[in-house]
């Protein structure tokens, strides 16, 4: 069974607190759009589709609290809500996007007349919850779309190796993942011979998230350290690189964990295919290139410390971008659950 990081029932939400895996196992109750905000920037919770999925969860456990009988003034607490959440981490477009429907949807069900407060209410929270079957379906499809095309794709029949960078499974999603839903899927075919994860510093989402991941769904596997990305390239085959993405400009540019950029110009050195695997919710429609993707920092604790343990000289000033922008042209191809795309033919793809 994958792990389960998004815990809910209607009226109640609690979620898989990421910052203390893999030592425990504790959940943490999201008791509505407050706590929800927190969660997501301190990152209790994390991964650019799990972002929006949980955000948008607390506003649904908060208005199944609330017995309000007014439609306007619910319409405008959910946009001011919605807002909010938003601005919890910029640089991940699907809570961005999830908040315009849902505010669309607040608007017509707002202004249609047949619907009851009570009619709003429950139609509005259906929505949220759709997103977390929907989000797994999308995965599915995600990593077998992927794990064909790497096959189709590669030189030989020899065995697939595959690396990946930062998290991007079931803890990063609401189940299954995107590129380590497609390292699932090739495990699935039997396969996939070996997966490197690098530790992805300074969060380590990789040695803390998907080692974890990999090991409980007993997936061969090695943590290398970010810097050993080059050499792993010289001295092993990698088949593909496959890692999942923040925000994808139409021309393609993708915006994912700090280091993805590093790993694709290597992977262009040694003629390693580059994968990003993302839903189409990742794609943000208003931006033509990554070059205005909003790059969030973080604060210098999470790069001088350790836990509580300091490992930087005192003093020492740190820049601490978590994201970079991989150009499109890095790219071999973007998985989608609407199949794999050049990322020059990302205006394509009919979102129906
Ligand atoms: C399916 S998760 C895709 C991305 O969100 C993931 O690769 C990533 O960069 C996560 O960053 P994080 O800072 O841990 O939220």
């Amino acid at each position: 069974m994958s792990l389960e990081s998004i815990k809910y029932k209607r009226g109640n939400l609690e979620i898989l607190d990421q910052l203390l895996l893999p030592l425990q196992t504790r959940y943490v109750k999201v008791k509505g759009v407050e706590d929800g905000w927190k969660v997501i920037n301190k990152m209790q919770v994390r991964g650019a589709p799990a972002i929006a999925i949980v955000g948008c969860l607390s506003l649904a456990v908060e208005l199944e609290r609330d017995n309000n009988s007014d439609k306007k003034f619910m319409r405008q607490e959910i946009e001011g809500k919605l807002n909010y959440l938003v601005s919890a981490r910029p640089t991940a477009v699907n809570i961005k996007l999830a908040a315009d429907e849902l505010i669309n949807l607040a608007n017509s069900l707002c202004a249609d007349e047949s619907v009851s407060p009570e009619e709003f209410k429950d139609k509005f929270i259906s929505n949220i919850e759709e997103m977390l079957t929907k989000d797994i379906e999308d995965n599915k499809a995600i990593g077998k779309y992927g794990s064909e095309a790497i096959l189709k794709n590669m030189n030989g029949d020899g065995p697939v190796r595959i690396l990946t960078h930062c998290n991007t499974g079931s803890l990063a999603t609401a189940g299954y993942g995107t590129a380590l839903g497609v390292i699932r899927s090739l495990h699935e075919t039997k396969k996939l011979e070996h997966v490197y994860c690098t530790e992805t510093r300074p969060y380590n989402q990789g040695a803390r998230l998907t080692a974890y991941e990999l090991v409980h769904e007993k997936i061969p596997s090695t943590l290398i350290i970010d810097s050993v990305v080059s050499a792993l390239m010289n001295s092993r085959r990698i088949t593909a690189v496959v890692v999942g993405a923040d925000r994808v400009a139409v021309n393609g540019d993708t915006a994912n964990k700090i280091g993805t950029y590093q790993i694709a110009i290597a992977a262009k050195h040694h003629g390693v295919p580059f994968y990003v695997a993302a839903p189409l919710t990742s794609i943000d429609k208003d931006l033509t290139s990554g070059e205005k993707i909003k790059i969030e920092e973080r604060p210098e604790k999470e790069m001088t410390h350790v836990g509580e343990h300091r490992i930087a000289a005192p003093g020492i000033s740190c820049w601490n971008p978590s994201f970079d922008v991989t150009p499109a042209s890095l790219i071999t191809g973007i998985i989608t659950e609407k199949g794999v795309f050049s990322p020059d033919k990302l205006h394509e793809i009919d979102p129906k």
